[in-house]
Protein backbone atom coordinates (compact mmCIF):
# COMPACT_ATOMS: atom_id res chain seq x y z
CA UNK A 1 0.00 0.00 0.00
CA UNK A 2 0.64 3.68 -0.46
CA UNK A 3 1.59 3.96 3.66
CA UNK A 4 1.17 7.38 5.52
CA UNK A 5 2.31 11.35 4.52
CA UNK A 6 2.58 13.85 6.73
CA UNK A 7 -0.03 16.65 5.27
CA UNK A 8 2.68 19.34 5.50
CA UNK A 9 5.22 17.50 2.88
CA UNK A 10 2.39 15.67 0.71
CA UNK A 11 2.57 16.57 -3.03
CA UNK A 12 0.90 16.15 -6.26
CA UNK A 13 4.19 14.22 -7.12
CA UNK A 14 3.61 11.93 -4.16
CA UNK A 15 -0.18 11.20 -5.44
CA UNK A 16 0.97 10.62 -9.33
CA UNK A 17 3.25 8.18 -7.80
CA UNK A 18 0.47 6.43 -5.66
CA UNK A 19 -1.67 6.22 -8.74
CA UNK A 20 0.75 4.70 -10.62
CA UNK A 21 1.60 1.93 -7.91
CA UNK A 22 -2.21 1.25 -7.48
CA UNK A 23 -3.01 0.81 -11.08
CA UNK A 24 -1.40 -2.05 -10.73
CA UNK A 25 -3.32 -3.85 -7.85
CA UNK A 26 -5.86 -5.72 -8.55
CA UNK A 27 -9.05 -4.12 -9.28
CA UNK A 28 -10.54 -6.32 -6.43
CA UNK A 29 -8.47 -4.24 -3.54
CA UNK A 30 -7.89 -1.28 -4.88
CA UNK A 31 -10.61 1.74 -6.48
CA UNK A 32 -7.76 3.06 -8.40
CA UNK A 33 -6.84 -0.07 -10.26
CA UNK A 34 -10.82 -0.43 -10.98
CA UNK A 35 -11.26 2.81 -12.01
CA UNK A 36 -8.04 2.45 -14.59
CA UNK A 37 -9.40 -1.05 -15.66
CA UNK A 38 -12.47 0.40 -16.51
CA UNK A 39 -10.71 2.41 -19.00
CA UNK A 40 -10.43 6.19 -19.56
CA UNK A 41 -13.57 7.07 -20.42
CA UNK A 42 -15.38 6.38 -17.47
CA UNK A 43 -12.31 7.89 -14.99
CA UNK A 44 -12.80 11.18 -17.51
CA UNK A 45 -16.38 11.07 -16.72
CA UNK A 46 -15.31 10.63 -12.30
CA UNK A 47 -13.13 13.76 -13.41
CA UNK A 48 -16.13 15.65 -14.83
CA UNK A 49 -18.53 14.76 -11.91
CA UNK A 50 -16.15 15.97 -9.12
CA UNK A 51 -15.30 19.33 -11.05
CA UNK A 52 -19.04 20.01 -10.86
CA UNK A 53 -18.43 19.07 -6.99
CA UNK A 54 -15.91 21.32 -6.76
CA UNK A 55 -18.13 23.71 -8.76
CA UNK A 56 -21.12 23.67 -6.30
CA UNK A 57 -19.30 24.08 -3.21
CA UNK A 58 -17.65 26.52 -4.23
CA UNK A 59 -20.40 29.40 -5.35
CA UNK A 60 -21.97 27.85 -2.71
CA UNK A 61 -19.27 29.39 -0.41
CA UNK A 62 -18.84 26.15 1.84
CA UNK A 63 -14.98 26.05 2.69
CA UNK A 64 -14.98 22.29 3.87
CA UNK A 65 -16.36 21.07 1.05
CA UNK A 66 -14.28 22.53 -1.60
CA UNK A 67 -11.43 21.30 0.24
CA UNK A 68 -13.05 17.54 -0.22
CA UNK A 69 -14.02 18.36 -3.43
CA UNK A 70 -10.60 19.78 -5.16
CA UNK A 71 -8.85 16.57 -3.43
CA UNK A 72 -11.44 14.19 -5.48
CA UNK A 73 -10.37 16.60 -8.05
CA UNK A 74 -6.94 15.99 -8.16
CA UNK A 75 -7.16 12.50 -7.29
CA UNK A 76 -9.21 11.66 -10.18
CA UNK A 77 -7.13 14.32 -12.41
CA UNK A 78 -3.74 12.13 -11.98
CA UNK A 79 -5.97 9.09 -12.56
CA UNK A 80 -6.75 10.00 -16.22
CA UNK A 81 -3.42 11.77 -16.64
CA UNK A 82 -2.17 8.38 -15.33
CA UNK A 83 -4.41 6.18 -17.99
CA UNK A 84 -3.72 8.77 -20.92
CA UNK A 85 -0.11 7.94 -20.28
CA UNK A 86 0.96 11.55 -20.29
CA UNK A 87 2.81 11.93 -17.10
CA UNK A 88 2.65 15.03 -14.31
CA UNK A 89 6.37 16.09 -15.26
CA UNK A 90 4.79 16.52 -18.94
CA UNK A 91 1.90 19.16 -17.69
CA UNK A 92 3.91 20.59 -14.68
CA UNK A 93 6.41 21.86 -17.86
CA UNK A 94 4.02 23.42 -19.48
CA UNK A 95 3.12 25.47 -16.12
CA UNK A 96 6.81 26.67 -15.79
CA UNK A 97 6.51 27.44 -19.33
CA UNK A 98 3.31 29.69 -19.10
CA UNK A 99 5.14 31.26 -16.21
CA UNK A 100 6.63 33.84 -18.95
CA UNK A 101 3.99 35.35 -19.79
CA UNK A 102 1.06 36.78 -17.57
CA UNK A 103 -2.45 35.15 -18.46
CA UNK A 104 -3.43 38.30 -19.70
CA UNK A 105 -0.88 38.65 -22.46
CA UNK A 106 -1.25 35.56 -23.23
CA UNK A 107 -5.19 36.06 -24.21
CA UNK A 108 -4.51 39.28 -25.97
CA UNK A 109 -1.76 37.84 -28.42
CA UNK A 110 -5.01 35.53 -29.31
CA UNK A 111 -7.25 37.64 -30.13
CA UNK A 112 -5.21 39.54 -32.78
N1 LIG B 1 -7.05 10.17 -2.99
C1 LIG B 1 -7.75 9.18 -3.26
C2 LIG B 1 -9.17 9.31 -3.48
N2 LIG B 1 -9.98 10.39 -3.48
C3 LIG B 1 -11.22 9.93 -3.75
N3 LIG B 1 -11.19 8.59 -3.92
C4 LIG B 1 -12.33 7.70 -4.20
O1 LIG B 1 -13.06 8.25 -5.26
C5 LIG B 1 -14.41 7.87 -5.12
C6 LIG B 1 -15.23 9.12 -5.32
O2 LIG B 1 -16.34 8.80 -5.95
P1 LIG B 1 -17.77 9.15 -5.34
O3 LIG B 1 -17.70 10.18 -4.28
O4 LIG B 1 -18.61 9.44 -6.53
O5 LIG B 1 -18.10 7.78 -4.62
P2 LIG B 1 -18.64 6.44 -5.26
O6 LIG B 1 -20.10 6.58 -5.51
O7 LIG B 1 -18.20 5.37 -4.30
O8 LIG B 1 -17.86 6.29 -6.66
P3 LIG B 1 -18.27 5.42 -7.92
O9 LIG B 1 -18.81 4.09 -7.44
O10 LIG B 1 -19.23 6.23 -8.75
O11 LIG B 1 -16.95 5.25 -8.67
C7 LIG B 1 -14.62 7.27 -3.74
O12 LIG B 1 -14.72 5.86 -3.82
C8 LIG B 1 -13.31 7.65 -3.02
O13 LIG B 1 -12.88 6.70 -2.06
C9 LIG B 1 -9.94 8.17 -3.79
N4 LIG B 1 -9.38 6.93 -3.89
C10 LIG B 1 -8.05 6.82 -3.69
N5 LIG B 1 -7.22 7.89 -3.38
C11 LIG B 1 -5.76 7.71 -3.15
O14 LIG B 1 -5.36 6.51 -3.77
C12 LIG B 1 -4.77 5.64 -2.79
C13 LIG B 1 -4.99 4.22 -3.21
O15 LIG B 1 -6.37 3.87 -3.17
P4 LIG B 1 -6.82 2.47 -3.77
O16 LIG B 1 -6.50 2.53 -5.23
O17 LIG B 1 -8.29 2.33 -3.51
O18 LIG B 1 -6.00 1.44 -3.06
C14 LIG B 1 -5.42 6.03 -1.48
O19 LIG B 1 -4.66 5.62 -0.36
C15 LIG B 1 -5.43 7.54 -1.65
O20 LIG B 1 -4.12 8.06 -1.44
Amino acid sequence: MSGTFSSGTFSLDDLARIVAERAKASPDESYTARLVADGQGRAAKKFGEEAVEAVIAAVAGDKKQLVAEAADVLYHLMVVLHAGGVPLQDVMQELARRTAQSGLAEKASRQK
